[in-house]
């Protein structure tokens, strides 16, 4: 097995690298399904405004969604390559803790929202993570992620943490096919910031199942532990 990546993080823990790996939700569209995630001390839910997604949500639906996430949970706004007005309207109207970009954006289309941001990164080598670090210095994180260069997000597939560069330039969420079962490997070996999860969390297309979010959370706080020890 590779070695660990470990990586800096944007929030050094005093006296030493970060103690909890944060975990986000990703792709709801039940309100009882949030208050799940809640309840399990998920860290952030994602939102999805995004055509063609299976879990596409309108604007006024993900602000409805929005309303319903409960104090010292973050609400992440996933859009991808949307022109600037559906872009503006549609933060306006959720009014996010974050903005996920999923496709091409600019750096500066990205920070003209005035929210801080995640950029997601379609991984195919260490150099798409460094490039994308320094296309974008003044993104929050980037989410690692196994989808294809413009393509949906959301694919249930892992892609080759290997790949990941232990010089990232920036804190980073690792995404893309992570489930109860694989998750604590993913987190020994590269060490996330935070990971992010869709389909392994489903019964199907945005039905998040709450066994299912409750069994990766479990394996996230294992995997934390042993690091620990
Ligand atoms: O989840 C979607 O349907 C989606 C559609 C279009 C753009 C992005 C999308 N999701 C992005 C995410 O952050 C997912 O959580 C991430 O891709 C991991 O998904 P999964 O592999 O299903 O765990």
């Amino acid at each position: 097995m590779s070695p660990p990546i470990r990586q800096e993080s944007r929030f050094p823990v005093p006296g030493g690298e970060r103690l909890r790996t944060r975990i986000k939700f990703c792709g709801f569209t039940r309100s009882q399904d949030i208050e799940g995630a809640a309840r399990l001390g998920a860290d952030a839910i994602g939102l999805v405004c995004v055509p063609g997604s299976k879990r596409e949500l309108s604007a006024a639906q993900a602000a409805d969604l929005r309303a319903s996430v409960p104090a010292f949970m973050a609400t992440v706004l996933l859009l991808s390559n949307a022109d600037e007005k559906r872009a503006r309207a549609t933060i306006e109207m959720v009014m996010p803790d974050f903005v996920q970009f999923h496709g091409q954006e600019s750096a500066s289309f990205c920070a003209s929202f005035g929210r801080p941001y995640f950029k997601a990164v379609a991984m195919r080598t260490a150099d798409d993570v460094r490039q994308a670090a320094r296309l974008h210095p003044e993104a929050a994180a980037l989410i690692l992620d196994s989808h294809a260069e413009g393509g949906l997000g959301g694919t249930g597939q892992t892609f080759d943490w290997s790949r990941i560069p232990q010089d990232s330039g920036k804190p980073f969420l690792l995404a893309g096919g992570l489930t109860a079962a694989n998750v604590g490997e993913a987190v020994r070996m590269v060490v996330p910031y935070a990971v992010d999860v869709s389909s392994g969390i489903e019964t199907s297309p945005g039905y998040k199942n709450f066994e299912k979010m409750k069994a990766f959370v479990e394996a996230v706080r294992l995997a934390d532990a042993e690091m620990q020890r």
